[in-house]
């Protein structure tokens, strides 16, 4: 059978945003539907890492996606009496950008909205909803239908219908996912069930300092928050507690009582863009892959908020995605590459939902007794440290010999400003973007011929620190802090290895292996 397009995506969230504008950039043939008419154009996510900055620059214009952005130092969870419980220290840069960066989704969607058309191979029909999935041995078959509103408000799919082929599919069309359900595809449920409601506003007039700073109350006669959302915008998060009628909670002049007592704000001080209840919940995919057919962004997991990884992992799933199924599409690897998809972004997210779980405890204790035994706890320093962000712990990152993965595999790669004869910026603006090579110097005498001519099938970029200039240290302090002379990163900015210049034969050799490359 031979498909008409290469995948088909359904779903114009971040992550399929970000997979749509990474394939069409390779060159691959992409169509997406999306129910939704257009963009969201809401702030329903308000934060990205330095890791996800850089994966959106990837894919589309980081100073448009960043154009009302601010970046956040810490976010900071404090009891009723006003005690700092929790502080997640965000300072710092990571990955080229700031470590914390609060931003208006719309425009990041925006961005790499304009990146996926403009790569002239990716067509997107919005306000079209997928109605039919069947797998077959060579391609997958799609069938979607108009989506559209009545008069009356009702949303409902018109009669007409189009049926596609692709050779892959990858259903990142949200919680209630339809193609994650066509699959029978179940989840698992760690329990949470938190309902908040969120207000989102725009500022009319500049506000005290103190709201530009990521804070939870942690309160147990009623839990809020509040955060920026970029520079011009304000969130305010409120507990609907169990038993509590919702839609008593959308009204929208129960929000301005809510805002002025709470705040002192009022319609002079801010508009409110949008007023809706949400409900936080840590939910995983069984399999993420089936076939032809993946699972991207909240259709493998959602998370509750608490670390402001929602954006963050749906576009980590895009990107990774993106250059497995290239490589695969190319036909350089084989099939089973698509396999290890799970095995890396499985356990990444779960590990982001068991802490963002733990750290939702703190802000959804509802029962005063165990609020003061929380509070108490907190002060005798007796709960244990968050544990550190995760890594990639299978799959495409350099094992050692005894079947481990090796120091420093599966990081962050780090990111520095070079220059390279007269340009000099960020390495992804200089030297480039794809898997990565970067030594100390002398790199072209560690390579061979044939692994010369795997890195350029592969489309990498290498960097030798005698070529290009290392502006800033910050490859010259990773290879010292670590001992190491070279490293080799992912195209979604995960380390393979680093080592030594002697051993990077051999890890080329591993990668080969890892990707299941077919090329002789
Ligand atoms: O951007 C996100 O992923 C959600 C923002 C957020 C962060 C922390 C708590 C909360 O209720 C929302």
């Amino acid at each position: 059978m031979s498909n008409e397009y290469d995948v088909a995506i359904v779903g114009y969230g971040p992550s399929g945003l970000v997979l749509a504008s990474a394939l069409g950039r390779a060159g691959h043939k992409v169509v997406v539907f999306e129910r939704w008419p257009g963009l969201y154009g809401l702030p329903r996510l308000t934060h990205i890492d330095g890791e996800t900055a850089r994966v959106i620059a990837s894919v589309g214009d980081l100073d448009h996606a960043l154009r009302d952005a601010l970046p956040v130092d810490h976010f900071r969870f404090f009891n009723a009496a006003g005690e700092l419980l929790v502080e997640l220290d965000w300072r710092g840069t990571s990955a080229g950008h700031p470590a914390h960066i609060s931003m208006y989704q719309p425009d990041i969607e925006e961005a790499v909205d304009a990146g996926a058309r403009g790569s002239g191979n990716v067509e997107v029909n919005q306000g079209w909803s997928v109605v039919g999935l069947r797998p077959h041995e060579d391609g997958v078959e799609l069938t979607a239908r108009p989506w559209s509103q009545s008069r009356t408000g009702q949303w409902s799919h018109a009669d007409e219908e189009r049926t596609i082929t692709a050779s892959y599919v990858v259903g990142a069309d949200g919680a209630n996912s339809f193609v994650r359900a066509t699959l029978g595809i179940e989840r698992s449920d760690n329990g949470v069930d938190d309902r908040w409601l969120n207000i989102d506003t725009q500022q009319l007039r500049p506000l005290p300092e103190r709201f530009s700073r990521t804070t939870q109350f942690c309160d147990p006669a009623r839990g809020h928050m509040f955060m920026p959302i970029g520079r011009s915008r304000q969130r305010f998060e409120m507990a609907v507690l169990p038993g509590e009628d919702a839609a008593a909670y959308e009204d929208p002049a129960f929000a301005w009582e809510w805002l002025e007592k709470t705040h002192g704000l009022g319609p002079e001080d801010l508009k409110i863009l949008r007023q809706v209840v949400y409900t936080f919940q840590g939910r995983i995919a069984e399999s993420w892959r089936q076939g032809r057919v993946l699972l991207a962004g909240d259709a493998a997991h959602t998370t509750p908020p608490y670390m402001g990884q929602g954006a963050c992992s749906g576009m980590r799933d895009g990107i990774t995605l993106g250059w497995k199924l290239d490589l695969v599409l190319r036909g350089l690897a084989g099939d089973e590459l698509l396999d290890t998809y799970e095995a890396e972004r499985r356990p990444h997210a779960t590990a982001i939902t068991e802490i963002s779980t733990a750290l939702g405890k703190v802000a959804n204790t509802h029962d005063p007794a165990e609020a003061a035994a929380r509070d108490e706890a907190f002060r005798t320093g007796n709960v244990p440290p968050p544990p550190p962000f995760p890594t990639i712990v299978a799959g495409v990152v350099h094992h050692d010999a005894d079947g481990a993965v090796s120091p420093l595999a599966g990081t962050l790669t780090p990111q520095g400003v070079v220059r390279s004869g007269d340009l000099e910026g960020l390495f992804d603006d200089v030297v480039g973007r794809g898997f990565s090579l970067v030594a100390t110097s002398g790199l072209r005498d560690a390579l061979g011929a044939d692994d010369l001519a795997f890195l350029d099938k592969l489309g990498g970029v290498t960097a030798s620190l005698d070529e290009v200039v290392d502006v800033d240290g910050t490859y010259a302090a990773y290879f010292a802090e670590h001992g190491v002379e070279a490293l080799l990163g992912r195209p979604d900015y995960h380390l393979f290895w680093a080592g030594s210049l002697a051993d990077l034969p051999a890890a080329l050799g591993q990668l080969r292996d890892r990707l299941a490359w077919t090329v002789a």
